[in-house]
Parts: structure tokens; sequence; C-alpha cells
């Protein structure tokens, strides 16, 4: 396992020289906003400036000040509840949008220097690759598997031909894909087969960072275990790291060296997977540790949690984001938001963390 690495040492590569040990993926404060639809548009923000009304807007605060490493050979898991901005941090990541704000740098390249648009013919474009939760739906239905490995090596790196062909037979060989099912369309395939199409797909390249959004989510749970051994195993042949989102805590703790808890944009907590779990020092970890399905009613579905969360749109910046719903809340809580502070190899966001480290 690597060893840990805290979510603010990121500080360290912002400001002065890169340390010799370099993180892979250094993310620093990241902000994603989104303007809150039927909204006024540019022209009517002009209009409004001119009568000197308002031009503040409302946005939901989709990813909202987070920083994290992720170093090489390292899996770093990501959860947390729906719509708390996992998958809008992974698109942010992988420059599939914009973010509104921070630093994302690669290998000590800063990528959130670059478009999005400008990124997606980058030649470092295929140094971060993503596989989607649905491969199924992902992969385009009128590509054969063949097609659909081939596109990123075809786009990103010139390839055709003989060479083409070899890279995409390894890519499926080293996913496990028959080769007679390249031919194959993604309705011809199973859920397993297609699932190991993705990963070829993002594997061809030769990625350092594999973003995997929830990659087995849609899977039954046999094959679920049959993709995630294929995932272990490539990491370590081809050493490359992994960002993995899912709800699945169990699978997290499994896999993971580091485990990163989000809540509405936030990262609450972060740390070895392990004591994260057997230990939860937020509240809200606390809260979906005890919520998540037991190893029987494994599939059942998303994590739920009881009471309303806030609302992400223009949030205040003074109240913490868990305040509501939070059993350990008071009116601290709602004057200063807790920042993220180091307890040993783990970092939390509560005022009142070593109260609960102290137990
Ligand atoms: N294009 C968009 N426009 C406006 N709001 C958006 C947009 N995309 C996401 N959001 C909002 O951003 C917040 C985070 O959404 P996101 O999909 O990233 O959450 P999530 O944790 O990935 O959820 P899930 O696990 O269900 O996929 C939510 O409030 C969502 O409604």
């Amino acid at each position: 396992m690597t060893a840990p690495l805290a979510v603010t040492e990121h500080a360290a590569t912002i400001h002065g020289a890169p340390p010799a040990d370099m993180p892979l993926l250094d993310v620093a404060e990241l902000e994603k906003r989104f303007p809150v639809s039927g909204t006024i548009g540019p022209l009517g923000r002009l209009r409004r400036r001119m009568k000197g009304g308002p031009v503040h807007l409302p946005h939901v605060h989709a990813v909202d000040d987070v920083s994290f490493v992720i170093r090489k050979g390292e899996t770093v898991g990501l959860v947390g509840e729906s719509g708390c901005g996992k998958s809008t941090l992974v698109r942010v990541l992988t420059r599939l949008l914009d973010p509104s704000g921070g630093i994302v740098r690669l290998g000590g390249r800063e990528l959130s220097l670059t478009p999005a648009r400008r990124f997606a013919k980058d030649p470092d474009r295929g140094r971060i690759q993503m596989v989607f939760q649905d491969a199924g739906e992902s992969i385009n239905p009128r590509f054969t598997a063949f097609a659909a490995i081939a596109d990123p090596l075809r786009r990103l790196r010139g390839l055709k031909g003989a060479a083409l062909t070899a890279k995409v037979e390894r890519a499926a060989d080293q996913c496990g894909l028959p080769r007679a099912l390249l031919t194959r369309f993604p309705h011809q395939l199973s859920g397993g087969q297609r699932a190991r199409v993705g990963i070829a797909r993002a594997v061809a390249v030769e990625p350092d960072l594999l973003v995997l959004d929830e990659p087995t989510a849609a899977l039954d749970v046999s094959v679920q275990v049959v993709i995630l051994q294929l995932l272990d195993t490539l990491k370590t042949d081809l050493g490359m790291s992994y960002l993995f989102v899912s709800h699945d805590l169990g699978v997290v703790r499994l896999i993971c060296d580091r485990v990163l808890v989000m809540y509405l944009g936030k990262i609450v907590e972060s740390g070895p997977a392990r004591d994260v779990f057997a230990n939860p020092l937020h509240p809200y970890t606390r809260a979906l540790v005890d919520a998540a399905p037991s190893l029987h009613d494994r599939g059942a579905g998303r994590i739920r949690l009881q009471g309303e969360p806030r609302s992400p749109i223009d949030p205040d910046p003074n109240v913490c984001r868990f305040y509501g719903r939070c059993p350990k809340g008071t009116d601290r809580c709602t004057t200063a938001m807790p920042e993220l502070r180091r307890f040993g190899d783990r970092e939390v966001a509560c005022h009142f963390a070593e109260e609960i480290t102290s137990r």
C-alpha cells in the first residue's frame, strides 16, 4: 500500500519549487459552479449592469474549494451521496468540463490552463482516462468493440493500419476480451464484456491515471468481482493510479489506499480507507457508514440519509454544509465554516473532531 499523503500537501506544489516526490495528480482549490437554469444569460446580465441593477446570479456550487493529491500507483476512493459533486469533480479533472477556479496539475503540467475543447486534442489527453458507469451507454452503439477501442488510439496517438490493430488486440488481451468479440456491437455483448471494452478503450492509450466513475454499478455482483480483479491486475501490470468513485463503501474499503469523503461540494474527511471506515471522524462519514447497505444487501441501491441536505445554490460560506442534518451541530457551525484539519494521517473538517478523536 502506498504511504498516505494528506489533502493539504498540495500547497507545497502550488507555491515554490515542486518537491522531489511530486504527486501524479495535484488538485488545488478547485471550484465548479453552474448557473441556475432559468437565469438571465450574458445579454440579460449586461442589461442589468447598464440599468445599475444587481448582476450576481445564483449558482450551484457543485465543487467548492476541493484540494487533494494522488500519488503514482495509489488508488484513491471518492465517496458521498448522490448530488454531492462526485461526477462534476471527475469531469473537471478529466477536462470534460472547465473549472470555475483552481488548479488541476498532472505530472507537473497544469491541465486547467488549457480549455476543455482544446484539451480534447492535446497529446496529454491520453494520460488521464475515464471509465464510465455504464459502458453500454458510453460506447457509441454504432461502433464495434474494435472501433470503440481503436477510437482514442487514432485520435490521440495517430495510429492506423497494422500498428493500430496490434494495439487494439493487446488492450483486448490485457482486459480478457476474446479477440473474436472485437467485431461485435455493444448490444451483442454481455454487461461484463461491455465493461471490458470500456476499460480496454481507456487503458489502450496507456494512461497514468484512470478515473473510474462507478465502473461496476451496472453489473451483477458476481461480474463486479471479476471486473474489480481485472482492475487490480491492470493497475499492477500497467503501473497506473486510480481515482475510484463509488457508492459501495465495502468495495472502496477493499481496494482503495485512501478515501476522500465529499459532502455538498466539499471534502469533509480524508485518510486511509480502512481507518476512515472503521473509525469515522466526521459526523457525515459516520452517517454514511451507518447507512451503508450490509454485505447481504449489496446492490440494494444508493445510500440515503435522513433529513434534507442544505441547498447547493449560493451556500452561506460561514455555515457548515452538514448543519441541519448533523447530530453534533451547534451555533458555532452557523458562524464559522469548519476547515480541513490534520489528525495524524487523516484530515477532517469538523469543529468537534478533537472530541470524536479522543473518544
Ligand atoms: N450541468 C449542470 N447544470 C446545473 N447543475 C448541475 C449540472 N451538473 C450537475 N449539477 C448540480 O451539481 C450538483 C452535483 O451534481 P453531480 O452530478 O456532480 O453529483 P454526484 O455526486 O455525481 O451525484 P450522482 O452520484 O447521483 O451521480 C448537483 O446539485 C447537481 O444538480
